[in-house]
């Protein structure tokens, strides 16, 4: 029986994926296979030396201790777009919200609520609410992933002239852009060109405040700014500085904080990106189905810490190896199986970083003497035995 803690409320349609028969969920468990995961930050939790895996339902892992976690051997994944078209609607939202004060407008209505002649009461105010079409506008969009291409093809759909920046772009990201978008290379081409600015990178030591002064000199005045992507992705005392002086016309943010909930021109929204019933099952059906093939066959998909890899089950008894990405490791693995008189009859290897994955299957139930040689090999992380395949 696999424990499975629970750090977020997880939808019960990826729960359901965890058969009861080898699944149990908790959000009290002390020791525990398994995480499901939302935005809840691990990065003081001390996790339990049974702990294999983490799923992340959803795209950011700036929450989770990747680097501890692959020097614990504890696999962690995410389920890339499985939330994309939750954030992308909400984008196009953020555009109208940062064109015209929608918010404002509409508070200001609620407030002549019991007015005489309300109608023409509030026909008189409307003006102060208006604000530009984004049609013909030139948007920037920064991280061309899941998300990004999503909203950049959108955003052609509105007619609206898109710029798109990513130097990582992935062939699958370039098949499925809109051809319509503009391949920028440099970010201060969309900084310095740009009407509307909205951010889809992770938040890591290399994105953290990509929009600091110097970005903002750059821009155009009175630019809008769209970030669902991360509050720290944008340095806030700048930006506070640059709605006070007009520079930023309006930002528009899914991340909370006092400072620019203090800013007049900041729409301020609760994390919503994600948050639609389509795409919470989405995300907990994945990252079930992520625990699941990690937990019964050693399946490694989706992961962010370690390299993927899927053995073909063809016999045999499966071994799971955690190792260091140094010379020599699979000589040790094949011959210290060959001196316990263990024979191979399938395996698969991949690397990434400084850490690589073995699976093999041999033609037996290894000992605990098996494994604890094996686990003695220099370099080894961790060692599993799937018992029951
Ligand atoms: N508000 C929400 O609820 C919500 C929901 C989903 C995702 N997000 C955030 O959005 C981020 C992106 O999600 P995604 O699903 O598109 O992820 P993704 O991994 O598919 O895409 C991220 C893209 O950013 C690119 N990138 C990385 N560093 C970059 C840089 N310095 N400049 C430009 N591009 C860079 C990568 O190459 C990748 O293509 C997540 O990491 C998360 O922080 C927020
Ligand atoms: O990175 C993500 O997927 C989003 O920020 C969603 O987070 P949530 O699952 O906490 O809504």
């Amino acid at each position: 029986m696999y424990q499975v803690k629970l750090f977020n409320k997880i939808s019960k349609v990826g729960l359901d994926r965890l058969d009861p028969a080898n699944y149990t969920c908790s959000e009290d468990f002390d020791q525990y296979d398994a995480v499901l995961v939302r935005s809840a930050k691990l990065h003081d939790t001390k996790f339990p030396e049974n702990l294999k895996c983490i799923a992340r339902a959803g795209a950011g892992v700036n929450n989770i201790p990747l680097d501890r976690c692959a020097e614990e051997g504890i696999v962690v994944f995410n389920t890339p777009g499985a939330n994309a078209n939750a954030v992308k609607e909400l984008v196009v939202c953020g555009l109208m919200l940062a064109s015209r004060d929608i918010v404002g407008g509409i508070e200001w209505t609620k407030s002549l609520a019991g007015t005489p002649d309300i109608g023409p009461a509030a026909e008189k105010g409307k003006s102060k609410f208006a604000g530009p079409e984004i049609m013909g506008k030139r948007l920037g969009v920064i991280g061309l992933g899941a998300i990004g291409v999503q909203v950049a093809n959108a955003a052609v759909g509105l007619d609206m002239e898109v710029w798109g920046y990513d130097p990582y772009l992935s062939v699958d990201g370039a098949l499925k852009l809109s051809r319509a978008v503009k391949h920028i290379t440099d970010v201060n081409e969309i900084f310095a060109n740009c009407d509307y600015i909205t951010l889809h990178v992770p938040l890591t030591p290399d994105t953290k405040y990509i929009i600091n002064e110097d970005a903002v000199a750059k821009m155009k005045d009175g630019v809008r700014i769209i970030n669902i992507a991360r509050g720290e992705l944008v340095d806030e005392d700048v930006m506070a500085a640059a709605l006070a002086c007009g520079k930023v016309a309006r930002y528009v943010s899914d991340f909370a904080s006092d400072a620019m909930l203090a800013q007049k021109n900041a729409v301020i929204m609760p994390h919503l990106g994600a948050s639609t019933p389509e795409s919470e099952d989405n995300c907990a059906k994945m990252a079930a189905a992520e625990i699941r093939e990690f937990l019964e066959y050693g399946t490694i998909r989706n992961s962010v810490n370690f390299p993927n890899l899927k053995v073909p089950y063809e016999g045999g008894h499966r071994l799971c190896l955690i190792h260091k990405n140094v010379p020599n490791m699979i000589a040790q693995i094949t011959s210290t199986l060959s001196a316990q008189g263990m024979n191979i009859e399938n395996m698969g290897n991949r690397s990434r970083g400084d850490y690589a994955y073995t699976i093999v299957d041999v033609n037996g139930v290894p000992t605990d003497a098996v494994l604890d040689a094996i686990r003695a090999v220099d370099g080894m992380i961790r060692v599993r035995s799937i018992e029951n395949l």
